[in-house]
């Protein structure tokens, strides 16, 4: 059961700009870094600069993923950072009800595996976040040193929430009314995640019917990829966006971890995961997805 209070919202970026003479619209972060976003100029959004984030973006360009991924309109310089300029998904809406759901069963790279063994870190933080949700969770040696390793907690985080069972897990809900719910840390059960989804559509099949046909066909693109087939996916989401119209999209973000296969390796997306092989299970997640939102829109 979700202990914590329902509604903890987490960024609104209220836009510097009128985008039409009707209205002035609110961008909000349901997931990830706060501080990372900044306003661009219209229809846009900056994100702070990650290099293997750029050096996939400028992969997608001509790649069968091209039209599921945020425009990129290259780097800009703000107050001497620099930021990735990408299309801001919720431009064209009109009040959406936006969902983020991060794909894949595992979070974190095979590479901070190694580091943590090598050299391991015990993070305060981290232990806080989990004392938060379950004040169990830690073992007597973690609560003597008020602290966790990363891969621990990721670990944790995938067992408690959905990524372990099902390959994707949600993150974070927007209501038309603006009002953001990120409380999910513990909705894992099938039963669980389908009330959620639930009420993100008020009900409404034909949203979800939509959200289907959207899925399909990222399958479909995902499966003639060239890039989806030599990288390794994780900690990257969905972003499910509809709203009264019952216009509804879907859009593959975050490439923050997105990683390079060594050349000639390819993925299949699918195997179960064992350390060295680097499969992520998003395609796993992806069709354990459509199936409960196909039980869902035939409900
Ligand atoms: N192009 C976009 N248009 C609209 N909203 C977006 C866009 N990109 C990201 N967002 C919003 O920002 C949130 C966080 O995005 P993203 O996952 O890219 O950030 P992050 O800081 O890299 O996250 P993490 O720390 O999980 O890696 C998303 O959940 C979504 O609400
Ligand atoms: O969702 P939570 O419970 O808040 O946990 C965070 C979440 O898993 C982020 O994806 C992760 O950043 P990365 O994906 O970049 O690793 C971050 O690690 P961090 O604290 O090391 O930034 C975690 O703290």
């Amino acid at each position: 059961m979700q202990t914590r209070p329902w509604w903890k919202l987490k960024t609104i970026v209220h836009w510097p700009f009128v985008t039409s003479q009707r209205r002035r619209l609110s961008w909000v972060q349901l997931a990830g870094h706060k501080g990372s976003f900044k306003a661009g100029e219209e229809g846009t959004i900056l994100k702070k600069l990650s290099e293997n984030e750029k050096l996939c973006f400028e992969q997608f360009r001509g790649d069968a993923l091209q039209a599921f991924v945020p425009g990129y309109h290259g780097v800009v310089e703000r107050d001497g950072e620099s930021f990735l300029q990408l299309t801001d998904l919720l431009g064209n809406f009109d009040g959406p009800s936006v969902m983020d759901c991060k794909m894949g069963v595992r979070t974190y790279l095979e590479e901070e595996l190694v580091r943590a063994r090598e050299k391991p870190k015990m993070r305060k933080d981290l232990y806080d976040k989990m004392l938060e949700v379950d004040s169990q969770a830690p073992t007597p040696e973690e609560h003597r040193l008020h602290g966790v390793t990363k891969p621990r907690y990721m670990q944790w985080r995938e067992t408690v929430s959905s990524t372990h069972t099902l390959g994707f897990r949600i993150e974070g809900v927007k209501r038309p009314d603006g009002t953001c719910n990120t409380d999910f840390k513990k909705t894992r059960l099938n039963e669980e995640v389908i009330q959620v989804f639930t009420d993100f559509v008020a009900g409404d099949r034909n949203i979800i019917k939509t959200y289907c046909r959207k899925l399909e066909e990222i399958r479909k693109a995902l499966e003639a990829s060239d890039f989806f087939k030599k990288h390794e996916v994780i900690g990257s989401s969905l972003l499910f966006i509809h709203d009264h119209t019952e216009r509804a999209e879907i859009w593959l973000i975050d490439f923050g971890k997105t990683t390079a296969l060594p050349e000639g390796k390819t993925l299949n997306h699918l195997v179960a995961w064992q350390e060295g092989n680097r499969e992520d299970g998003y395609l796993w997640g992806l069709d354990n997805l459509l199936q409960l939102l196909s039980s869902l829109a035939k409900a």
